[in-house]
């Protein structure tokens, strides 16, 4: 995700928020991001984390092929105690937010696999480029792990490709291959994998011609009702995630989940 502030300044990556999860950040499998750190805000958001690092420490989007994020952290949400969860959820809620809400222009250059967690940081962005291969599959896959996706989540899903394609797609976890992606809308454009980043410069280049005041207000008048309808209630849906996680049925098939990706590899 690249944010405008680096772009105008000439210097695409920004400062790097993306590094190896540590003590008060939000692991969101490849992508971390810091939520806790006020003035990080979005301009330093900008790459999935993935081995491979710059001379900084932090990792550069070049070398971590094939994953833009895995979504959110599953050993998070496993074998944890509640005061864990729903403090890990608050982060999530926080990170989303300050996403879909930011006034910057955002466009999410998706180089890799975009399942769950991945997609909704996506689609919280302006505009999503895809790189055109067949194994980078976008969508929300909630159902496929035993768990649903979240209100807010299905909000942001409809918002983006409409209620029946949204009904059909959360229902069955199904993850787009990239031309089906680009046919229901929810990227805006399907690109060969080396243009993806030049393709998304162009985009930004596109939006950053809007005068910024008329672009913001617009923006904040499309997402308003669907930010506040979280807003509203953010201290129940954290209790529900608690209690919906906690289940014992639930972290069942979180494990097996897991133990399964992890088979896959191996
Ligand atoms: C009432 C309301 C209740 C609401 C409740 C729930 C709310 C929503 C919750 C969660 C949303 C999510 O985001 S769930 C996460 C969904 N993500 C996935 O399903 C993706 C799983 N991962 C993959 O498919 C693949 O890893 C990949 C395609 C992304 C990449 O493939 P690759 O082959 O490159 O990588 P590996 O498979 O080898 O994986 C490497 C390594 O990472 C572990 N892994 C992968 N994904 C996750 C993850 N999301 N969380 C934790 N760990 C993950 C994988 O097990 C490997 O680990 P090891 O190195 O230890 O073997």
């Amino acid at each position: 995700v690249w944010a405008a502030k680096a772009w105008r300044e000439g210097d695409p990556g920004g400062t790097r928020a993306g590094r190896r999860p540590r003590a008060g950040s939000v692991p969101t499998g490849f992508l971390d991001v810091d939520v806790t750190s006020a003035p990080l805000a979005l301009e330093c958001l900008y790459t999935p984390w993935a081995p491979g690092t710059d001379s900084d420490g932090a990792p550069t989007p070049q070398d971590c092929p094939r994953v833009f994020s895995a979504g959110l952290d599953l050993t998070e949400m496993c074998g944890r105690n509640p005061a864990h969860y729903a403090e890990y959820w608050k982060a999530v809620q926080e990170l989303w937010l300050r996403t879909y809400l930011s006034s910057l222009v955002l466009v999410a250059a998706i180089n890799g696999a975009c399942p769950a967690g991945g997609c909704i940081i996506a689609l919280a962005c302006d505009c999503r480029v895809l790189a055109d291969n067949p194994k980078y599959h976008i969508g929300l896959n909630e159902t496929l792990l035993g768990i649903t996706a979240p209100f807010w989540f299905k909000d942001a899903y409809v918002n983006t490709i409409g209620h029946r394609a949204s009904e059909q797609a959360l229902q069955l976890g199904y993850l787009f291959p990239p031309s089906e992606a680009l046919q229901v809308g929810l990227v805006d454009q399907v690109v060969p994998e080396d243009q993806v980043l030049s393709t998304a410069l162009s985009e930004m280049a596109r939006w950053l011609a809007v005068p910024d005041h008329a672009r913001q207000l617009t923006k904040n008048m499309m997402r308003k009702a669907t930010a506040d309808r979280l807003l509203r209630q953010r201290d129940a849906d954290i209790q529900n995630f608690v209690s919906f996680i906690c289940r014992d049925s639930i972290q069942k098939s979180l494990q097996v989940y897991l133990e399964k990706l992890r088979q896959r590899k191996g």
